[in-house]
């Protein structure tokens, strides 16, 4: 039987043959001794023989031998891996313990007070005991050194006679990706929702809303910030009088007039998170909400929004006292903000609202002349004003821009009956900036200026207003002059609503009686 050696020999010698014949040719103007020599020896082999080789009935069969060898040995190989660790593993308990959580804590201080552990040679030396009492242990001044484990090293201990292997790692890329996190959260705000186990979850990380994109009537903004950012850098004013280091905002009024965003807004402005509680959700009771209210945050580090609809109260097993003990009982935390946000002022408890609890109340209306303006300044104006074509684009009866309501109701209606214009122009294949007409800042003052003479006051939410320039996104000019027909065709729209509203309840008090 040919040895595996052998095939080699043969593929080497098949290999050197070619080779010398290659020699051979190199050499032909030497000698014709040389020449003639090289002729007669070397075999001509060609790629096609060389591969005829190969796969020759015999080479196949000293192959598959080789490739079965070679299986046989990697299976034992595996097989030897995989019994060490079974072996290993029943002898074996491995645990893990992630720095972000608690247990990490626990399993520190457990070392630290194995008393074999002073005895290792590298070790990292903390004050920090990972105690509940350490503030107390601070105050006191008996603080002791704590010994741990120091990184990217192996420590060996005895336990009640068990073998102890210690291995602290620091993860490759956690570095960088903590980085990343820090250069993300600058631009983010996150936002935290209670779960149904009552404790709090990541539910999203949202960029930071520019608070000059959220119009409120004047001064309401400046109140706010000026407010919380006096509110933040007063902690040790408030100790001094002793007074609880809390602040609560109540914002209420209609519907999409901008409670949400100014929250978001001010969280990002803060550099704070967000932490949202519904007080309808079903399985949220007085304790459940006690509990989450102190498990919140570190103090002064976090905001916590409270999107509180005391309306829900009624359907929630949360009391009214349940809430108040959370607010500012005393396990309620210190140095927070609350944002409780509500559509009926008038039906929540006096109790709720009183300074303390809640210390500002603000009135969000339905959208001012003044607040029409600003937003569509806010949609139009060019973002970097100063590349802004002063000499104004010729006025375009279409951007090109078609949104989806557009495409839909250009398929199923005329005209007349949609809400906004449509225009049949095929301008697929732009982008919305390449369409959309240069304004300078003096043009969009102007056109808001119009646009504001159209929309009547406190008749639209802000939301609704957004909603109508949405589908002008690029149309600047279209949105000023479809205006007074879009109110026109609101207000048909809100009429027909409350005809329907008054007469279902028309036939209700007929059908109770
Ligand atoms: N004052 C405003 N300035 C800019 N945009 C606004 C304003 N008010 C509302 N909007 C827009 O309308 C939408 C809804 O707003 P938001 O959720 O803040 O309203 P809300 O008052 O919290 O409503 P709700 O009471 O129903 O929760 C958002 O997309 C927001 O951008």
């Amino acid at each position: 039987m040919a040895s595996p050696i052998l095939i080699a020999q043969q593929i080497f010698s098949a290999l050197s043959n070619s080779n010398s014949n290659h020699i051979g040719c190199l050499n032909a103007t030497a000698t014709n001794a040389t020449l003639h020599s090289a002729h007669s020896t070397a075999l001509p082999i060609s790629a096609t023989s060389f591969i005829s080789l190969l796969v020759s009935y015999s080479a196949l069969q000293e192959w598959l031998k080789l490739l079965l060898f070679g299986g046989i040995l990697e299976s034992l190989r595996r097989l030897g891996l995989h019994l060490y660790y079974k072996i290993y593993g029943s002898f074996f308990i491995t645990a893990r313990f992630e720095e972000d959580d608690s247990s990490f804590d626990w399993m520190m201080l457990w070392l630290s007070k194995q008393p074999s552990w002073k005895n290792a040679r590298d070790v990292e030396i903390s004050t920090r005991s990972f105690e509940e009492d350490d503030l107390t242990a601070l105050l006191n001044r008996d603080r002791q050194l704590a010994y741990l484990p120091s990184e990217a090293s192996v420590h060996h201990l005895w336990y009640k006679r068990h073998w102890v292997r210690v291995t602290r790692i620091i993860r490759q890329g956690i570095l960088s990706s903590n980085h990343r996190y820090q250069t993300a959260q600058q631009n983010t705000i996150s936002i935290y929702t209670s779960d149904s186990n009552n404790s709090w979850r990541h539910m999203a990380s949202r960029p930071k809303r520019p608070l000059k994109s959220i119009v409120l009537d004047h001064g309401i903004k400046d109140l706010l910030i000026d407010d919380a950012r006096d509110f933040l850098a007063s902690k040790a004013w408030y100790a001094a009088r002793g007074i609880p280091f809390r602040r609560g905002y109540l914002l209420y009024g209609v519907p999409g007039s901008g409670k949400t965003s100014i929250i978001h807004g001010l969280a990002g402005e803060l550099g704070l998170d967000v932490y949202i509680v519904s007080l309808s959700r079903s399985l949220l009771d007085d304790t459940a909400l006690n509990e989450l209210i102190s498990d919140l945050p570190e103090a002064a580090k976090d905001i916590k929004d409270e999107k509180d609809k005391p309306k829900a109260l009624s359907t929630s097993k949360v009391s009214l006292s349940g809430l108040l003990n959370a607010l500012d009982g005393v396990g309620a935390q210190e140095g927070r903000i609350l944002f409780a946000t509500t559509n009926k002022y008038s039906s929540l408890d006096p109790a709720l609202c009183r300074p303390g609890r809640m210390d500002i109340h603000v009135h969000f209306k339905l959208a001012s002349k003044y607040q029409a303006r600003e937003l569509y300044r806010c949609f139009y104006l060019p973002e970097e004003e100063e590349h802004a074509d002063d000499d104004e684009s010729p006025v375009i009866a279409d951007s090109g821009y078609v949104s989806e309501e557009e495409k839909v109701a250009r398929s199923s209606s005329s005209d007349e009956d949609t809400a906004f214009p449509i225009k049949s122009a095929d301008f697929s294949g732009y982008s919305h900036h390449a369409r959309a007409p240069k304004l300078s800042s003096a043009k969009v003052a102007t056109l808001a200026a119009k646009f504001a003479g159209a929309i009547p006051e406190r008749e639209f939410s802000m939301a609704a207003l957004q909603g109508y320039l949405m589908a002008f996104k690029t149309r600047p000019y279209d949105a000023v002059r479809d205006a007074p027909e879009w109110v026109k065709k609101e207000r048909a729209e809100m009429a027909k609503k409350m005809e329907l509203s008054t007469s279902s309840e028309a036939v209700k008090e007929n059908s109770e009686t």
